[in-house]
């Protein structure tokens, strides 16, 4: 059971730490490893960290960042001392950008004496369609372009990439399964797709090879969460 427990990583997708709070409470010991993004670090900073981690919980901080090299590297600084399990660059942001990052994250990491967080990096955003994909006038299709990035941040020195279920096993394969595949655009059979385009269920994720599971409103925004979460792990089991 904690096998699969540890590779459903829930985001926490809310404004305030009410709000986390109660999310948390009720799933209990269902889950054990959360997404902070924007929406919920903008608003409260550390204080969910700190909330998380006395918990026992593994937080992956979800800020996509992207920005020259020095920058990004100071940032991924940062967000290593806060002692985060997983954090993140856009792959879009450059080779150069990457390797800066993963460089100073090990340095900070080793210099503090505490475990390196992984590093990392989106390929093409789940949410993005073929229509939009037109409109950003990439000469390569999605699939081939998530590849190549994914072959950008591995040779980068990067843990592993963000990028939609359909496109994990390709990943697999031009990199290797050591490679880390974090897939959001998880939806269960006949859930909103919300703003999600390239999206799989839980069990077509895992057999893609995905090696974490992101989901947000197919849990949270549920009747009952944890209800909701206990089935996804059980689809994530008997796949
Ligand atoms: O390509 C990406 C990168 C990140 N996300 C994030 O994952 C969750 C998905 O939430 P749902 O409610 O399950 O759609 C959300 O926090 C996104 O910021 C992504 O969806 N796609």
């Amino acid at each position: 059971m904690d096998q699969v427990r540890n590779r459903l990583i829930v985001a926490l997708d809310v404004d305030t730490m009410a709000e986390m709070r109660q999310l948390v409470e009720e799933l209990g010991d269902a889950v054990s490893y959360y997404k902070v993004g924007m929406q919920l670090f903008y608003s409260v900073g550390m204080e969910c960290l700190t909330y998380l981690r006395g918990l026992g919980k593994e937080v992956f901080l979800d800020l996509k960042m992207h920005d020259i090299p020095n920058t990004v590297a100071q940032g991924a600084a940062s967000l290593t001392r806060l002692g985060v399990a997983m954090l993140n660059v856009h792959s879009s942001g450059g080779p150069a950008m990457m390797r800066a990052a993963a460089q100073k994250v090990a340095e900070t990491a080793a210099s503090l004496s505490i475990p390196r967080p992984k590093l990392i990096a989106v390929t093409v955003l789940t949410s993005i369609d073929s229509t939009e994909w037109a409109s950003l006038r990439c000469a390569a299709g999605i699939s081939d372009q998530v590849v190549h990035l994914a072959q950008m941040a591995k040779e980068a020195g990067l843990d592993g990439v963000v990028a939609s279920p359909q496109e994990a096993e390709i990943i697999r394969e031009a990199c290797g399964k050591d490679f880390a595949i974090i897939t959001p655009g998880v939806r269960p059979k006949g859930a909103a797709l919300n703003d999600q385009s390239r999206v799989a269920t839980p069990s077509d994720a895992l057999k893609s090879g995905a090696h974490y599971l992101v989901v947000g409103r197919p849990i949270t925004a549920a009747q009952d969460r944890r209800t909701a979460a206990l089935a996804i792990l059980e689809e994530m089991r008997n796949a």
